[in-house]
C-alpha cells in the first residue's frame, strides 16, 4: 500500500544526496495545473458571473440562480439549526484560536536613531479579505475559523468569504459553514468554489467586490489560481493538497503512527503521508498497522490511493540525524516528532508549515482545536512561507521622521553615497535644504 525508500548507506558513498528529490511530491503539481486553471482565471475576467455560473454548474451543485451571494437570513437561520456539540466545538476552537491571536498581534515599533530621528514600524490591517473555505470532498467548517478569526485580531475592515456550491444543499455552501459564519459575524458569503472563487475575488466579479489579499487553503486548483493571481492579488502562502510527515524512532507506537498518516490522506488522492524513520521494525509495524486501518476507513479509496501515490511513503534513515536533514529539506505542511526527546528535535527543525511534538499532538487536533492555524503552506513552500496568523493579514510600513538638525547629522553621508551611486540628483536634494547656510557650515 506505501511504498519504502531506503536512505541508509547513502551518506557513506560522500556524495552529497538531494533529500527532497529522493522523496517527491504528488506527480499532480501546480506547474502541471496551470493552463486548466488560466482558462478559468480569464474567463472570470472575461466573463465575470456568466463564467462563475457555468463553472459553478460544471464543477460543483450550483444552480442557474445568478445570486451568488449568499443572503444574511440563511446564514444566521443556518446557525439556529446547528448541532450544539457542533457549536460547541466550534466555540472552544474559537476560544482558543482567539488566545493564541491576541497574544501575537504585533504593535507598532518606533526606532530612535538619534535626537529627533525616529523610524517607526507601522502595523496597517489590510483593508479587504477574501477567504476561501474548502469544500469539494469535505465541508470544511473548521477553515473558517482559521481563516476568519486571525483576520478579525489584525482588525480588517471588510471580509469575505467564499465556499463551493453543494448540490444537496440547494446551490448553497454547506450548512455548518454557513453557521460558523453567522457565529463569527460574517455576513458577506459567496457560493463559489476552486478556481473561480479566487479569480472572483481577485478581480472583483458580479456582486463581490475586488479584494486586497486572498487567504484559505483548497486543492490543486486553488493553489493553482492562487499563484497565477498572485501580484493583482496579495495571498497567504500555497496551502494546497494536505502532507504529513512524521519523524519517529522505536518509542513511537505503531498504531498511532499509521492514525495519524490516514487522518491526512483522508483529505485528498493528493495528500502526502510520509514516515520518516531508523526503526526498520517501526516502518514494518506501521505498514502492517495500515493494512488493518484504511480498510476500515470511511473513505479508503481516496486514502488508497494518496497513500500509493509516489508523494507518499516510508524513508529509511541511518539515524535521526539524516531523518531530521531529510525533513528539513521537505519542508512539510505538517510535522510530527515521535522520538525520545522529541522537544529536542523538534527545536532543530528549520522547515515546515507546524511542527507537533511528541505522543500527544497528533496532527488533527492542530486541525481543530490546538489554538494553532491549520492553514499552512504545502509543496516545500515551508522553506520560505507561514502558516495563516494574524501577521498575513497586517501590512507593515516605515514611517520616517527627521528634524532638520537629525537631517543635517546625517547629509554628508547620503550625498556621498548618492555619489558613489552616481545618483548626483539624490544628493541635491538633501543640499537644497541647507541652500540658506554658509558654503563652509553646509552639511
Ligand atoms: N494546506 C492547508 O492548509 C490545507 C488545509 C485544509 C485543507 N487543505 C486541502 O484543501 C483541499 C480541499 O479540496 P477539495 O477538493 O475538497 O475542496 P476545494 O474547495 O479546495 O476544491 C473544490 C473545487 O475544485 C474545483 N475543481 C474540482 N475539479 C476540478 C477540475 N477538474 N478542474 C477545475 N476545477 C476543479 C471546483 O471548482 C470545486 O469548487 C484538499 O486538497 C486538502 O488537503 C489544505
Ligand atoms: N488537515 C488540514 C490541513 O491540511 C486541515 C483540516 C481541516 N479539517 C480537517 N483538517
Amino acid at each position: 500500500m506505501i511504498r519504502r525508500i531506503d536512505l541508509r548507506g547513502v551518506l557513506a558513498s560522500g556524495t552529497p544526496v538531494d533529500y527532497r528529490a529522493a522523496v517527491p511530491r504528488a506527480d499532480f503539481d501546480v506547474e502541471a495545473a496551470i493552463p486548466a486553471v488560466h482558462d478559468i482565471c480569464e474567463a472570470v475576467r472575461t466573463r465575470g458571473l456568466e463564467a462563475i455560473l457555468e463553472l459553478n454548474a460544471r464543477f460543483d451543485g450550483g444552480t442557474a440562480d445568478d445570486d451568488i451571494r449568499v443572503p444574511a437570513a440563511t446564514i444566521s437561520a443556518a446557525l439556529e439549526t446547528l448541532d450544539p456539540d457542533i457549536r460547541a466545538g466550534l466555540e472552544e476552537s474559537i476560544r482558543r484560536l482567539r488566545a493564541t491571536c491576541a497574544r501575537e498581534l504585533e504593535h507598532d515599533v518606533t526606532t530612535e536613531l538619534g535626537p529627533g530621528a525616529t523610524v517607526t514600524h507601522r502595523k496597517i490591517p489590510v483593508d479587504r479579505v477574501g477567504l476561501y473555505v474548502p469544500g469539494g470532498l469535505a465541508p470544511l467548517v473548521s477553515s473558517v475559523l482559521m481563516n476568519v478569526v486571525p483576520a478579525q485580531t489584525a482588525g480588517v475592515g471588510s471580509i469575505a468569504l467564499a465556499s463551493p456550491p453543494q448540490r444537496d444543499h440547494g446551490g448553497l455552501p454547506h450548512p455548518t459553514i454557513l453557521a460558523a459564519c453567522a457565529l463569527l459575524g460574517i455576513d458577506e458569503v459567496y457560493a463559489v468554489g476552486g478556481a473561480q472563487a479566487i479569480a472572483m475575488f481577485a478581480h472583483g466579479t458580479g456582486p463581490c467586490r475586488r479584494v486586497d489579499l486572498v487567504t484559505g487553503p483548497g486543492n490543486i486548483y486553488v493553489v493553482t489560481a492562487k499563484r497565477i493571481l498572485k501580484g493583482l492579488v496579495g495571498i497567504d502562502s500555497e496551502a494546497g493538497p494536505t502532507e504529513i510527515v512524521v519523524l519517529a524512532d522505536d518509542t513511537a507506537v505503531p498504531a498511532h503512527v499509521a492514525a495519524d498518516l490516514v487522518s491526512q490522506a483522508e483529505h485528498d488522492p493528493l495528500a502526502a503521508a510520509v514516515l520518516v524513520t531508523p526503526s526498520e521494525t517501526l516502518a514494518a509495524a506501521v505498514a502492517a498497522e495500515l493494512e488493518v486501518q484504511v480498510p476500515a476507513t470511511k473513505h479508503v479509496e481516496r486514502i488508497r490511493t494518496a497513500l500509493a501515490g509516489a508523494q507518499s511513503g516510508v524513508v529509511l534513515v541511518d539515524d535521526l540525524e539524516q531523518g531530521l536533514d531529510v525533513v528539513n529539506a521537505y519542508g512539510a505542511e505538517h510535522l510530527e516528532i515521535q522520538t525520545a526527546d522529541a522537544a529536542a528535535w523538534a527545536a532543530r527543525v528549520r522547515n515546515a508549515g507546524a511542527i507537533f511534538v511528541g505522543p500527544h499532538a497528533p496532527v488533527s487536533l492542530g486541525d481543530y482545536c490546538a489554538g494553532s492555524n491549520h492553514v499552512l503552506p504545502t509543496g516545500g513552500c515551508a522553506c520560505h512561507s507561514s502558516g495563516l496568523s494574524v501577521r498575513a493579514f497586517l501590512k507593515s510600513v516605515h514611517v520616517v521622521d527627521y528634524s532638520r538638525e537629525a537631517l543635517a547629522e546625517v547629509a554628508d553621508h547620503v550625498v556621498t553615497l548618492a555619489e558613489a551611486e552616481d545618483l548626483p540628483g539624490h544628493g541635491q536634494a538633501v543640499r537644497v535644504r541647507f541652500a540658506d547656510v554658509a558654503a563652509d557650515e553646509q552639511p
